[in-house]
């Protein structure tokens, strides 16, 4: 029987305050040491995933190379589909598969643009993306894990239809302050404290000044 969804493990490095990037979008918060195991980690995944405005702020490769590994696919969730084709993630998706996941809000004329490029485009959801079903779909691909790299918005879906396993956060010798800076879980919250789904501490991992923390849902 195949699986409703893939393992889902969400990722982030934070800043000791809980931000992921600052208010003009830097999110240069891991050290070499960090990014090594970040990309291991990359490589052990069958997908790696990220909203839009991760696309637009960052523009990421997404893909291993502080080790050696193959890379996971790249799955962006942009509803309207307007990520840029000159974007790292199109320029390069002729080499490593790539996923747009778009949801029916998107306009024929971004549609049309979007299917000029060799990825593959998934439909679901009629304003918003629908993540589980977006996870199941993956899961019939025989895509069996998941890794989320944010940004908050997209933490914060996971985390609200609670569809995730793990948490790996790597909290950042730093202080970024800003109530519009991006924490790592953005959105509306949790309005109590019984509300939050239960983490269990699997393991902690000292970088000199950064420390991995690893969460399980309990
Ligand atoms: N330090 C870190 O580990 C990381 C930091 N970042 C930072 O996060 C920031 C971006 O975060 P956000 O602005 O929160 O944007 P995001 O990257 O979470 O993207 C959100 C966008 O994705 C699209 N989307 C489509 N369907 C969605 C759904 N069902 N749920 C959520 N989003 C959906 C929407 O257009 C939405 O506005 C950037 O500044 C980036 O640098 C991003 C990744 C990792
Ligand atoms: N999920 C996550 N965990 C960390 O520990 C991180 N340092 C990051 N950084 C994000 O990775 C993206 C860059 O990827 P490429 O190096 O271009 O492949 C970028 O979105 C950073 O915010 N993420």
């Amino acid at each position: 029987m195949v699986k409703s969804r893939p393992h889902v493990t969400l990722s982030a490095a934070t800043s000791i305050d809980g931000k992921i990037a600052t208010v003009t979008g830097d999110s240069k918060l891991s050290s070499k040491q960090d990014s090594v195991r970040l990309h291991k980690l990359r490589s052990q995944v069958d997908a790696i995933l990220v909203g839009k405005n991760t696309v637009l702020v960052d523009d990421p490769m997404l893909t291993v190379r502080h080790t050696k590994g193959k890379n996971p696919i790249r799955i962006i969730l942009d509803s309207k589909g307007t990520i840029s084709k000159n974007s790292k993630i199109i320029q390069t998706c002729n080499k490593i598969p790539t996923i747009v996941a778009v949801s029916h809000q998107i306009s024929k004329s971004n549609l049309d643009k979007l299917k000029k490029f060799p990825i593959e485009i998934i439909m679901v959801g009629s304003n918003s993306i629908n993540i589980k079903l977006l996870l199941k779909k993956l899961s019939d691909k025989k895509i069996k894990s998941v890794l989320v790299e944010g940004g908050g918005t997209v933490n914060w879906e996971f985390i609200k239809y609670d569809l995730f396993d793990e948490l790996i956060i790597t909290l950042s010798p730093f202080l970024i302050g800003g109530k519009n800076a991006v924490s790592l879980i953005d959105g509306n919250g949790f309005k109590k404290i019984s509300n939050s789904p239960n983490l269990r501490l699997k393991s902690i991992k000292r970088l000199k000044n950064h420390l991995v923390l690893n969460y399980a849902k309990v």
